[in-house]
């Protein structure tokens, strides 16, 4: 990313009682044989995978299974055959609410708003569903208990402002621009205070200049510890944006690496070639 577009990193995003794991640079995420079928459609096949720390971009061509990986791992969908761990910890086949708790949230193509409620309402809704351990230890501040209510609302006011989002707080989200929905559908999800965050598609159909603002806010998370899994079509903007890439297609993992390893790889040229759009 260009230096121009990083932004201020804000203290307040990142929750006091939560260290990101993964400096020690242990992966994130081992997925082992992750198959998923619907009816007769094979659309995972025996995902083998690790992410590490930091973004990684998840590209391959129309239907080769990148959304299916995305709801698998998040509990949207149950895998068939396969396991998920996330660090330590096996969540295969658990619930969003209890992946979301462990460490792991998603966000969708199609952003999730609640469109009669304010942006505010709607942000103060993420950590109200994902009531547990992890946000409830940032309620505690030394010896004194600090109202739960409060602290999510004050921690919704500063994730606002890093997004930009403030001066929209009071008005309905169904009101926002898609650009603008798309900054709200991040800042919820990093308001269930997760260690790595999957997004679907975040800059698709968003204005150059909310492009690289999103761009932006998530090297500043990055640099706070966050990790990212990125799913976009623009091919260059993952390849001048993530630390690695993984390849799909046809429902498993075609190759990992280096972006400039990945772009120049026959086997990547081929899958895309060979009928699909990128
Ligand atoms: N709920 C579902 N019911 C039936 N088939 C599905 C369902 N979800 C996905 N599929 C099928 O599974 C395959 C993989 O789809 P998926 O959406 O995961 O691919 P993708 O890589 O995300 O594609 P795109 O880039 O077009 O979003 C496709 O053949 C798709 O039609």
């Amino acid at each position: 990313m260009s230096e121009q577009n990083t932004p201020t990193p804000t203290p307040g995003v990142t929750p006091t009682d939560s260290p990101k794991i993964g400096d020690d640079g242990d992966p994130i995420l081992r997925i082992e044989g992750i198959t998923k079928q619907f009816g007769g459609i094979t659309a995972l096949d025996g995902v083998d995978l690790t992410v590490d720390p930091g973004i990684t971009g998840l590209i391959g061509p129309n239907g080769a299974g990148k959304t299916t990986l995305f709801n698998c791992l998040t509990g949207f969908h149950k895998p068939d055959d396969g396991r998920v761990h996330l660090y330590e910890t096996d969540i295969t086949g658990k619930e969003p609410p209890a992946i979301a708790q462990q460490g792991m949230v998603r966000t969708f193509q199609i952003p999730r708003e609640l469109a009669d409620m304010t942006v505010f309402e709607n942000l103060l809704l993420a950590p109200m569903n994902q009531h547990g351990e992890r946000l409830r230890g940032a309620w505690i501040r030394g010896d004194q208990f600090v109202e739960e209510e409060q602290v999510i609302r004050d921690r919704a006011r500063e994730i606002a402002v890093f997004f930009e989002i403030d001066h929209l707080l009071d008005e309905p989200a169904g009101s926002l621009s898609g650009g603008q929905r798309k900054l709200l559908e991040i800042a919820r999800a990093l308001l269930t205070d997760p260690d790595i965050v999957l997004l679907d598609e975040p800059l698709a159909g968003v204005n150059p200049t909310l492009e690289q603002k999103i761009l932006g806010r998530i090297e500043a998370l990055v640099e706070d510890g966050y990790s990212f899994l990125l799913i976009e079509h623009d091919i260059d903007l993952i390849m001048d944006n993530c630390e690695r890439v993984v390849v799909m297609h046809q429902g498993a993992v075609l190759t990992t690496g280096a972006p400039e390893a990945v772009q120049s790889d026959e086997r990547v040229i081929e899958a895309y070639l060979g009928g699909d759009d990128v």
